[in-house]
């Protein structure tokens, strides 16, 4: 089984539309976690366009599922991951000005810089993730950074699937069979859907979670927050 952790930034976007407390972020998580999801994602970004540092502390003691924080570790991203120590965390190498996450980290490249940043988060037991393409030489090198888990970037997978090319699927599993093989577990994100995430997860060997947001949020605007995330739950066992 490949758990769901429920992205809440978009929640957030729609709050901050208008300023004031609707919807009501905290108990949305709440739930969306009593309606079976088994974690909570949240990108809090610079800006704070969505999510803020403020909901992040604010979360932190109201959930009852994996509470996981993705972003640049920037200082004060750190800081606030060390504060809350959340059940993970997902290291994004985010440009500040990106309107969404697009890229995975060159592990190769900034392996002495993950390495660091890692070892402090596992110092304080919060279980480490790194976003990377489904590219092998990045998969392997990510070992050597100390991190418990990759996050495949599905953004490709996802465009792919959409023009009928299913065959962008082999990459993924590929990687996350070298994943497993060097002792790192897998995630996946990024534009996941209703529609993709089933063959994603029939074809990938390994898939312990996929964190889902734009697509869940857009989806339960037809059917309901509570029969969006069954439905996810079917296509993830
Ligand atoms: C790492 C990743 O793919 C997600 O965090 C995604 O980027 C969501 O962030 P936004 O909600 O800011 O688009
Ligand atoms: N890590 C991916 C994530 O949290 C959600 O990405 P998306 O579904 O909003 O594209």
């Amino acid at each position: 089984m490949t758990k769901l952790s429920v992205n809440i930034n978009k929640i957030a976007t729609l709050r901050n539309a208008r300023g004031g407390n609707i919807p009501d972020v905290l108990q949305m998580a709440r739930d969306i976690e009593s309606f079976g999801a088994e974690g909570i994602t949240v990108h809090p970004r610079p800006d704070e366009r969505h999510i803020t540092y403020q909901d992040v502390l604010d979360l932190s003691p109201v959930l009852s599922t994996e509470f996981n924080i993705e972003g640049n570790p920037i200082t004060k991203f750190v800081n606030l991951v060390l504060q809350v120590r959340p059940a993970q965390v997902t290291l994004v190498p985010d440009d500040e000005d990106a309107i969404t996450s697009n890229a995975g980290w060159d592990t190769v490249k900034y392996k002495g810089f993950l390495k660091e940043v890692i070892s402090g988060f596992k110092q304080n037991n919060i279980r480490c993730s790194i976003f990377v393409d489904p590219n092998p030489e990045m998969v392997k090198a990510a070992v050597e950074t100390g991190t418990d888990r990759i996050e495949l970037y599905t953004e490709a997978y996802a465009a792919a699937y959409a023009k009928g090319d299913k065959d962008a699927v082999k990459s993924y599993a590929e990687c996350a069979g070298i994943a497993h093989d060097l002792g790192m577990e897998v995630n996946a994100g990024h534009d996941l859907s209703l529609e993709n995430v089933g063959y994603f997860k029939k074809q990938l060997p390994y898939l312990e979670e996929v964190s889902i947001g734009h697509a869940l949020i857009s989806e339960a605007l037809y059917l309901g927050m509570e029969k969006t995330i069954q439905k996810y739950l079917k296509l993830l066992k």
